[in-house]
């Protein structure tokens, strides 16, 4: 589906341009009934205060310009869709501690800084293959737009989701910033992070060793009289998929600083565009483009280097390390060869983005009963070869973005309980993609902090340090 916006639906007088896109082709929006209600929706909306501010916003463009350098790790997880029902403490909690213990494991394992970026928080909007579903229905696009479960009206959109999208939103965050703030995040917790179902099994024990270690520096640093801030909490951002322009065009508020008029969606502090969102002349990278905020962009194999060059002129104009993370999805057996040339091009603009690889979505197969899942063996042959091509031409493999849950699902295959397609019944949760279960996703850490700890010491081999 791709629709032109009201172009009347402009709020403000818009010297910088922030609804421009609503002249232009918008892939993916919802077919909203009544775009009165959608109007009042919005204008409610831009009156409620922010859900994150400018300050923290910059606060991470910071750290992703040590991504973009090498200097740092982007550790970027959550749900495929969150939903309202799956938004409860436990629900928050388990996802906090999952990406806790993956970015512990990366800090630890390959001692490299880690930023920590929940897809949380927004992450409630989906662009889908097709506007009906096996049923005949018309797809679940996100609770921000309409229902999961029911018939074709649950399945009608609904503007008024957009205000509960806002609230889950506002509440999570809250939570978010309590738990990083303090209590679950201290470092002293590393052990609780660790579930009861994870200790039990051969990852989990890895896990439980890698903590064991760090309690005990972090008694003995205690003991020196060391009180660092850093031991008792951690910088959690939020980030989701910039699709329903709507939701985000009504967070946005425009700030004076000395600098001049900047523009901050600040309904989280990151945001990206989807691969079936970046046309170059269509909405959401007008939008996106517009805005201050660290931005995403996810690049799937019919990518072309060109394209990716003229993506990152266009939004990082001003050549702003941490302003653009080009998120790559290209499938285990495309990326080694679909990768390199985008690099290259990338490269010979001069401009410093951060390399980030999605090793999810362009692995995912349908069983035999239709069920869509993913393999781990998969992912993580796309994650590695991302790092053998990063490894090849000396740049940096700065992230990893993946689809996770702090829950003992059965969505994904493979790993080392070895589950197959006969398990996937058990506990397939998901609103929209099967995500990695605690165990996959430690499991996938290791993996990385194996690998960044291996590249280093070629590299240092190389340049002849040791
Ligand atoms: O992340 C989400 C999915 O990859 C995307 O929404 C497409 O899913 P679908 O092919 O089931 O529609
Ligand atoms: C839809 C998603 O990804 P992509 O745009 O890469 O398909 C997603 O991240 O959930
Ligand atoms: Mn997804």
């Amino acid at each position: 589906m791709s629709i032109t916006a009201d172009p009347s639906m402009s709020i403000q007088p818009d010297p910088l341009k922030l609804d421009a896109w609503r002249s232009l082709p918008a892939a993916q929006q919802p077919n909203w009934p009544d775009p009165a209600v959608l109007r009042e929706v919005a204008q409610t909306l831009a009156g409620m205060p922010p859900l994150v501010v400018a300050s923290e916003v910059d606060a991470l463009t910071a750290r992703l310009g040590q991504v973009a350098r090498g200097e740092a790790f982007l550790l970027q997880g959550g749900d495929c869709a969150e939903t309202f029902a799956t938004s409860s403490q436990a629900d928050i909690a388990g996802k906090v501690r999952i990406l806790l213990q993956m970015s512990v494991v990366l800090t630890y394992g390959a001692s490299m800084p880690v930023v920590k970026l929940g897809r949380m928080a927004g992450q409630y909007a989906k662009p889908r293959s097709t506007d009906l579903d096996a049923f005949g229905l018309p797809s679940y696009r996100g609770d921000m737009v309409n229902e999961l479960h029911g018939d074709v009206a649950a399945r009608t959109p609904d503007p008024h989701r957009i205000m509960r999208a806002y609230s889950t939103a506002a509440s999570t965050l809250n939570l978010l910033r309590a738990y990083a703030g303090g209590g679950l995040a201290a470092l002293e917790k590393v052990h609780a992070w660790n579930t009861a179902f994870a200790r039990n099994t051969e990852t989990g024990n890895r896990y439980e060793q890698l903590a064991a270690e760090i309690d005990r520096a972090v008694r003995f640093m205690r003991a020196c009289g060391v009180h660092d801030a850093a031991l008792d909490g951690v910088e959690l951002f939020a980030s989701h998929e910039a699709l329903i322009l709507e939701y985000e065009r009504a967070l946005t508020r425009v700030e004076n600083d000395g600098n001049g008029a900047r523009a901050y969606d600040l309904s989280g502090h990151f945001v990206w565009v989807g691969e079936r969102t970046r046309q170059m002349d269509g909405a959401h990278l007008d939008f996106v483009s517009r805005i201050a905020n660290p931005i995403g962009v996810k690049l799937g194999p019919t990518t072309t280097p060109e394209f990716a060059a003229e993506l990152v002129e266009r939004l990082d104009p001003d050549g702003v390390p941490g302003r653009l993370t080009l998120i790559s999805r290209m499938s285990n057996s495309k990326v080694r060869d679909a990768l390199p040339p985008i690099i290259e091009k990338v490269q010979s603009t001069g401009h410093l983005v951060v390399w980030q690889c999605d090793p999810m979505h362009g692995n995912t197969e349908e069983t035999a009963d239709g069920v869509k899942t993913r393999h781990l063996d998969r992912i993580i042959d796309e994650v590695d070869g991302f790092f053998d091509v990063h490894a090849g031409l000396g740049t940096h493999p700065g992230g990893l973005h993946v689809e996770l849950t702090g829950d003992d699902v059965t969505e994904c295959i493979g790993g080392t309980a070895d589950l197959t397609a006969a398990d996937l019944g058990r506990r397939y949760e998901t609103a929209c993609d099967p995500r990695l279960n605690i165990e996959q996703s430690l499991e996938l850490a290791f993996r990385v902090a194996e690998r960044l700890v291996a590249d280093r010491r070629h590299r240092e081999l190389l340049s002849g340090d040791e």
